[in-house]
């Protein structure tokens, strides 16, 4: 059965997609972003998918999303910030290559402020961010067979931290 060489998880602005690029390129392995995949399933954007259709249905989809990209993607893939709230989403993830990449808020503030994409983030970002934190941290932790810190880290310190962490080589 073929499986994702890295699965990235952590909150919004933690670096899932630009370290994931990253690490794909230094790989020479795709990289696959399940948020992406969603939005390109649906032909809409998320923060739609959340207004529209509310938040349950958002996870149904990212549940469905990560069951294909887990079978089907052999390279790096980046989770959604909020998958691992799903219970099925998390037992999809049993046994991968998890890395859970953490930071601080005020890191989280400055990297995802200019952003209005991210919904759960829109009216107050820093007291929001600390609260899903505190409802999500033991998530990300159990599921994550690594945690790699990216405050004051550079995404490519990040990217050979999650290498080291992981034991890979790049090319
Ligand atoms: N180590 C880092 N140092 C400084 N800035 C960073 C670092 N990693 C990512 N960033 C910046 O932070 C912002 C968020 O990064 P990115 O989109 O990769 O996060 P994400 O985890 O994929 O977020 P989301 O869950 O919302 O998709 C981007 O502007 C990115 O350039
Ligand atoms: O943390 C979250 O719950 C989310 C993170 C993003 O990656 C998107 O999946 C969406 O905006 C929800
Ligand atoms: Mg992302």
């Amino acid at each position: 059965m073929s499986a994702p060489v890295i699965v990235l998880v952590g909150p919004m602005g933690s670096g899932k997609s630009t370290v994931g690029e990253l690490l794909a390129q230094r790989l020479g392995v795709p990289y696959r972003d399940t948020d992406a995949d969603i939005v390109a399933a649906e032909g809409r954007e998320i923060a739609d998918i959340f207004v529209t259709d509310g938040e349950p249905r958002f996870r149904e989809l990212e549940r469905a999303a990560v069951r294909d990209a887990v079978a089907g993607h052999t390279g790096v893939l980046a989770l959604g910030g909020g998958a691992i709230l799903d219970e099925s989403t998390r037992a999809l993830l049993d046994g991968l290559p998890v890395v859970y990449l953490s930071l601080e808020v005020e890191e989280a503030v400055r990297r995802t402020g200019l952003n209005q994409a991210r919904p759960l983030l829109a009216v107050n970002p820093r007291r929001q961010w600390r609260e899903l934190m505190d409802a999500r941290r033991h998530l990300y932790t159990e599921v994550a067979r690594a945690v790699v810190a990216t405050d004051e880290r550079t995404p490519e310190e990040v990217a050979q931290a999650v290498l080291d962490a992981l034991e890979l080589k790049d090319e």
